[in-house]
């Protein structure tokens, strides 16, 4: 297996490299061979390349089986014209790549329920929410500018029938192998472009009559989200409702730190990063939370390699360590025991040879 690392800027090679000892740990146990090839995105890019995006990351994406991606930007970079921001070269290389759908799977460990900043009595048996949101479309990708003369600016929100009927597919499909619900967020009481997404989810629905469908406004789900969040069991949305949303739900399940994703398109290429961005503020001090990221290569098991074994061996692997009480600072506790980012990916790495 080829895997492209972009391990980026802030706690982004911190967490790589955590994500990498747990890879190994599957690699030597299942004797999967194991090709690893590093690329620059984001600030470090525009620091060695003077380009957010170079064209050898992206060839190098391409061939390659999957991706794992830490995270971009950073305060270094914050004065830099929009074209120059780091996330403009992780928003290119995610549409270069197609990678129209990324999945944010919400779920709480139960060794965390205390850490969820739910109620004890509204977390009962758990939290398992899938959040499907839409990542190569609308308004993060739509025409932007400045009017000086005005001094105003504009960023315009785009969306075509096709690009919502994929991503709301996938809704469907991911739903029809769980509970049966999806629920698609829009904000159709405002924008055209919800109320385009709300004609498509219900004529797609139509092709999937064993699935309950749900509209919501994104204002009141992320209010329920909080106040109840079991009547959810898939999401699907537009790029930025999702970006916020996923953001949202990751503090139900202890912290930004614990939240997988995987952006993927229509063939088995992927790639894999937290949801969490670089985390200026806790880089290079060895303490954050890898778990996110080990997650994500988890999920790359299972969506680019169809290595479904493997993949839960690494959830497992994070659930016996949290169950062993230990602890990244941010998901940290009365009575549990405190590691760094190091000491995680090695106690990770270790259960996995241990299984
Ligand atoms: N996918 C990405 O690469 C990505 C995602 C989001 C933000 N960003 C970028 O990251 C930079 C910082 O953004 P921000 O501060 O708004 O968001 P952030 O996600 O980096 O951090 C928000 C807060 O969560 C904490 N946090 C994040 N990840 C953590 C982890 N693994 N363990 C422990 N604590 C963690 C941080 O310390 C911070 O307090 C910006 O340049 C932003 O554009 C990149
Ligand atoms: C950094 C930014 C471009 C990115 C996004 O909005 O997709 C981030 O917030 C995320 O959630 O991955
Ligand atoms: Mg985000």
């Amino acid at each position: 297996m080829k895997i492209a690392l972009i391990p980026g800027d802030g706690i982004g090679p911190d967490i790589i490299e955590e994500a990498v000892k747990v890879i190994h740990a599957i690699g030597e146990k299942k004797q999967i061979s194991l090709e690893f090839n590093t690329y620059l995105v984001g600030g470090s890019a525009i620091d060695h390349t003077g380009t957010p995006l170079p064209e050898d990351t992206l060839k190098g994406c391409k061939e390659s089986d999957a991706v794992l991606l830490g995270a971009v930007g950073g305060p270094k970079w914050d004065t830099l014209p929009g074209h120059l921001r780091p996330e403009r070269g992780l928003l290119g290389l995610r549409k270069e790549m197609t990678l129209f759908a990324n999945l944010r799977p919400a779920i709480l460990f139960p060794q965390l329920k205390s850490a969820s900043t739910l109620k004890e009595e509204i977390i009962g048996a758990g939290i398992d929410i899938m959040v499907v949101r839409e990542l190569t479309g609308g308004i993060y990708f739509g025409e932007r500018g400045r009017v000086e003369e005005t001094r105003s600016a504009y960023d315009i929100e785009t969306y075509s029938e096709d690009e919502i009927e994929r991503i709301v597919r996938i809704g469907f499909e991911i739903a029809k192998k769980r509970k049966k619900k999806l629920t698609s967020i829009d904000k159709a009481n405002v924008l055209e472009t919800s109320r385009l997404w709300r004609e498509v989810a219900e004529r797609v629905a139509k092709e999937y009559p064993e699935i309950e469908l749900q509209h919501m406004y994104v204002d009141n789900c992320a209010m329920q989200l909080i106040r109840n969040p079991h009547q959810f069991d898939v999401m699907v949305t537009s790029n930025m409702f999702g970006d916020i949303l996923s953001d949202e739900a990751s503090m139900l399940t202890g912290s930004l730190g614990m939240l997988p994703s995987a952006s993927l398109s229509s063939g088995k290429l992927g790639m894999y990063e937290p949801i969490h961005g670089s985390a200026p503020d806790i880089a290079g001090q060895d303490i954050a939370n890898p778990i996110a990221t080990i997650l994500s290569a988890a999920m790359m098991f299972r969506y680019s390699f169809e290595m479904e074994a493997e993949a839960v061996m690494i959830e497992q692997a994070v659930a016996n360590v949290l169950e062993d009480g230990y602890r990244t600072k941010d998901i940290m506790e009365k009575d549990m025991k405190l590691v760094g980012t190091k000491e995680m990916g090695n106690l990770i790495a270790e259960q996995i040879k241990k299984m």
